[in-house]
């Protein structure tokens, strides 16, 4: 089982530390897993559907307690219980969910807006200013007035990124940023995602299912399994050249292999009822 090296860790933003986490006592999701999150990095987590890459975000952004284990923030443990820290914590943490979740019925200045009116008290003057410079870095100054119907998903995720740094936060998670997208936009939002962690300074977690958007942007790359278990860690290069099976098979996309294509099922024989 790997662990976060030890190197990196006293520089680490974000430290998982041998978390075990489900949802209720029938199923494990994540199964002992360390993970170490550096700051200033851009850090990928990959790994196939339902292995539970979202589910480690939601422990990060402390929406659930641990069942065991301990997630850190700058060296202090999240405790998902204790609403105060939870507030604090979340001001300094910038979410991009799946599909961006932008409201509908406001435009795209009113919803990167949103959390600068929500969380602070800015005047309106600056909150004007902020917003439209939020939405100069995603190039999107031009589109402010637009409404979220008038603009493409590519777009639209922009928007979301521009919302999700409106408070510029320490620590920026990604969740699948790349979903959905034509490929020259899914360069645009991963060149995007690179630069604005580089220009602010921030630290960043990008959970993934694209494997050449992540190696291109990535300091660091965790592969997980489906049985909820840290597979691989370590640079592009270095999980790019893996031997390791599993790490293959998820790199080439082969649809066979140590990860099965079949779900646990009974034999054919007995399913069909053959030669009963
Ligand atoms: N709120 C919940 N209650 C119960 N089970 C959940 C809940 N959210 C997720 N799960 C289960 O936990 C497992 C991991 O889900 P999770 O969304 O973390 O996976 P993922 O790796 O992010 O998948 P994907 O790449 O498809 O988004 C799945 O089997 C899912 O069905």
């Amino acid at each position: 089982m790997p662990s976060p090296d030890r190197g990196t860790a006293s520089a680490a933003l974000i430290e998982v530390d041998h978390v075990t986490f489900g949802y209720d006592g029938s199923r494990r999701i994540l199964d002992d897993v360390s993970l170490a999150f550096g700051r200033g990095q851009v850090t990928g987590i990959l790994g196939g559907s339902g292995c539970g890459k979202t589910t480690l975000l939601r422990l990060i952004g402390g929406v659930h307690p641990v069942t065991s284990g301990e997630v850190r923030f700058d060296g202090e443990a999240i405790d998902a219980r204790d609403r105060e820290q939870l507030f604090k914590l979340r001001r300094r943490l910038g979410m991009l969910f799946q599909f961006g979740a932008l409201f509908t019925d406001l435009t795209v200045f009113e919803n990167v807006a949103f959390p600068l009116r929500e969380h602070t008290d800015l005047a309106e003057t600056l909150i004007r200013d902020i917003v439209l410079m939020k939405l100069n870095a995603v190039g999107l100054r031009g589109a402010a007035p637009l409404g979220i119907a008038e603009i493409s998903g590519g777009m639209a995720r922009r928007v979301a990124l521009a919302r999700a740094i409106a408070l510029d936060p320490e620590l920026i998670m990604y969740d699948e940023p790349f979903a959905g997208l034509d490929p020259i936009s899914k360069g645009v939002a991963a060149n995007l995602i690179r630069t604005l962690n580089d220009t602010t300074g921030s630290t960043s977690i990008l959970v993934s299912h694209d494997v050449e958007e992540c190696f291109q942007i990535c300091d660091y790359v965790y592969l997980m399994s489906s049985q909820g278990r840290v597979v691989a860690h370590g640079t592009p290069e270095r999980i790019r050249d893996s031997e390791h099976p599993e790490v293959r098979q998820f790199i080439r996309g082969e649809p066979d292999g140590p990860v099965r294509f079949h779900y646990p099922a009974r034999s054919l024989a007995d399913d069909f009822r053959v030669g009963a």
